[in-house]
């Protein structure tokens, strides 16, 4: 199987093999053209031979148009996920038309009918999604770091801030250090207030930034890289049954 994310900033693809094995796996910016990347990628995904190319995508109508006219001529059954809110593995109390299936493919991927559960989602953007023993009771959207930097930059004059870490969030005595000591700790300050008022849930990250923000967190989180995947795996495994 082929699995395909196409997300805010980067696509990646996952090759499994029959157990769900990954054999190969890559993340690339797309710069908005995900057709004209995937155009690229046509002979490698030749090769690989799947028989079946399953598709989560944040990125709109029309540019998911494009990416299935690329596919088509594949000749390789593929299919997008939709969210749908009445899930047999999830319920959802968020508007099935508006949520993103990067969230509700990283809390399928999660989902323990057992537990209550904080899905963390640390990419482009930030999501923080409450799960109360397999029912999705709603979330918060955040703009990640470097956005949060980058309007700073855009919407002031002397903060000319474009580069530096992320790697406190004790106060800063220079520029340079309050804007990414203040930008870190929106972050960590919100995931430590959800955490705060919902001590039973656990707490799970996911994403390319999530080491960066749990290891300020005041409880232990659980960091899970395989989230998206693992959702699109049951979510195909259970639409085929
Ligand atoms: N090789 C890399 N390329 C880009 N970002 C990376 C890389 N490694 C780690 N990151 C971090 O991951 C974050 C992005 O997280 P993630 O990979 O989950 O999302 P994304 O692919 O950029 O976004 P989306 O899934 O919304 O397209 C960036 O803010 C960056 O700090
Ligand atoms: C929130 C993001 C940007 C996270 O990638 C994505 O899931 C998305 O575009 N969602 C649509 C808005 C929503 O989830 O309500
Ligand atoms: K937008």
């Amino acid at each position: 199987m082929l699995w395909l994310d196409l997300g805010n900033t980067r696509l990646k693809y996952w090759l499994t093999d029959d157990i769900g094995q990954i054999i190969s796996h890559d993340a690339t910016q797309h710069l908005q053209a995900p057709a004209e990347l995937l155009m690229g990628l046509t002979d490698r995904f030749e090769r690989y031979a799947p028989d079946f190319i399953g598709i989560s995508s944040v990125l709109g109508d029309e540019l998911n148009a494009k990416v299935s006219k690329t596919l088509s001529r594949l000749n390789i059954p593929f299919e997008f996920v939709h969210v749908d809110a009445e899930y047999p593995l999830m319920r959802s109390a968020y508007d099935a038309n508006q949520l993103g299936c990067d969230r509700w493919l990283q809390m399928l991927g999660a989902v323990d009918k057992t537990k209550r559960q904080c899905v963390i989602g640390c990419g482009t953007a930030v999501t923080i999604d409450l799960i109360d023993h397999a029912t999705h009771l709603g979330g918060y959207i955040f703009p990640n770091i470097y956005l949060q930097r980058e309007s700073l930059f855009s919407g002031t004059k002397q903060i000319t801030i474009s580069n530096g870490t992320f790697d406190s969030i004790t106060q800063g005595t220079t520029t340079q250090d309050a804007v990414h000591r203040g930008i870190l700790l929106s972050i960590v300050g919100a995931v430590n207030e959800i955490s705060n008022r919902h001590p039973n849930f656990e707490l799970i990250m996911t994403g390319g930034d999530a080491q960066m923000i749990a290891q300020h967190v005041n409880r232990s989180v659980r960091i899970r890289d395989d989230l998206l995947l693992n959702g699109l795996a049951r979510y195909f495994d259970h639409s085929k049954k």
